[in-house]
């Protein structure tokens, strides 16, 4: 089966007026059907490029990218964003933000409508619809933005810390309810977070990226157990500790190399 997304020898650099920094060089990557992929490394290395380009909001220098075997061009309906903020409208309605990606790619139906407010009380949102973003919790809020991602059934989902504004504990809820339906609904996922021990608990590949310019430093393959446990409780299994310990010190490594 072709990859979902797959990047090859993808190079970008930034243009300034007197000249142009390297934020990633020579990246392949390729990620299958089903697959949640989380990009981990030191600030600046390149994760938020990687996912951009991917989005199609951002053309690289060089190198392509390919959407299920087809040659990106700008942004695609098969891919869905969501950001660390939750970018929900005030003046709309739970459900109207709810519908919104829908709305904008003309198709909102009556079963695309039914199906989306399903998904919101899957969420836990249900009885929340006819409510405006201010009345909710940041965490009600952020599976409101999932829904809204989710509604259009992108064959890719991109996440850029969508979790690292909320309560810890909160966090860790979401983190287990975004994982549980992913993989129900067998969403491919790239997630972009500074939480080792999320990366860990919520992946099938966690890949190291090292900065200046942003190369893959290494793949850290997660065990089944540690998969298909709820990431909440993957945090206890044997093993765990360990991998985070490796994750780690090859990170320092990594931001270290660069001083
Ligand atoms: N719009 C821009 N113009 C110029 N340089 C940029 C721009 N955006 C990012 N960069 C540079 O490109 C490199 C990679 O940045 P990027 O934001 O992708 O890294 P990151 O790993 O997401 O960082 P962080 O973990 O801090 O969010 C950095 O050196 C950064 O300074």
């Amino acid at each position: 089966m072709l990859p979902v997304v797959e990047l090859k020898e993808v190079t970008h650099a930034y243009l300034g007026d007197r000249e142009a920094s390297l934020a990633i060089e020579d990246l392949n990557l390729s990620v299958s059907q089903g697959e949640f992929v989380s990009l981990v490394g030191p600030s600046g290395c390149g994760k938020t490029t990687i996912l951009s380009i991917i989005a199609g909001l951002l053309q690289p220098s060089r190198g392509e990218v390919l959407l299920s075997g087809r040659k990106t061009a700008g942004p695609s309906p098969e891919v869905g964003y969501m950001l660390q903020q939750d970018y929900l409208f005030p003046w709309r309605t739970i459900e109207d933000n709810a519908l919104l990606g829908l709305e904008l790619t003309g198709r909102l139906t009556g079963s695309s409508r039914a199906k989306s407010l399903q998904l919101l009380a899957d969420m836990g949102l249900e009885g929340k619809e006819q409510a405006y973003p201010a009345q909710l919790s940041g965490g009600m809020r952020q599976r409101v933005a999932l829904v809204r991602t989710l509604a259009t059934d992108p064959g890719l989902l991109l996440l850029d810390e969508p979790f690292s504004a909320l309560d810890y504990q909160i966090k860790l809820q979401l983190e287990d309810l975004v994982s549980e339906t992913l993989m129900r609904r067998g969403t491919t996922a790239i997630l972009v977070t500074h939480d080792l021990s999320e990366a860990i608990a919520v992946s099938s590949r966690v890949i190291l990226l090292q900065p200046n310019p942003g190369r893959i430093r290494r793949i850290f393959e997660i065990p089944e157990a540690i998969r298909r446990t709820p990431p909440l409780y993957a945090r206890d299994l044997p093993g765990f500790a360990e991998l985070f310990h490796e994750v780690w010190k090859e990170m320092e490594l990594a931001g270290r190399e660069e001083m």
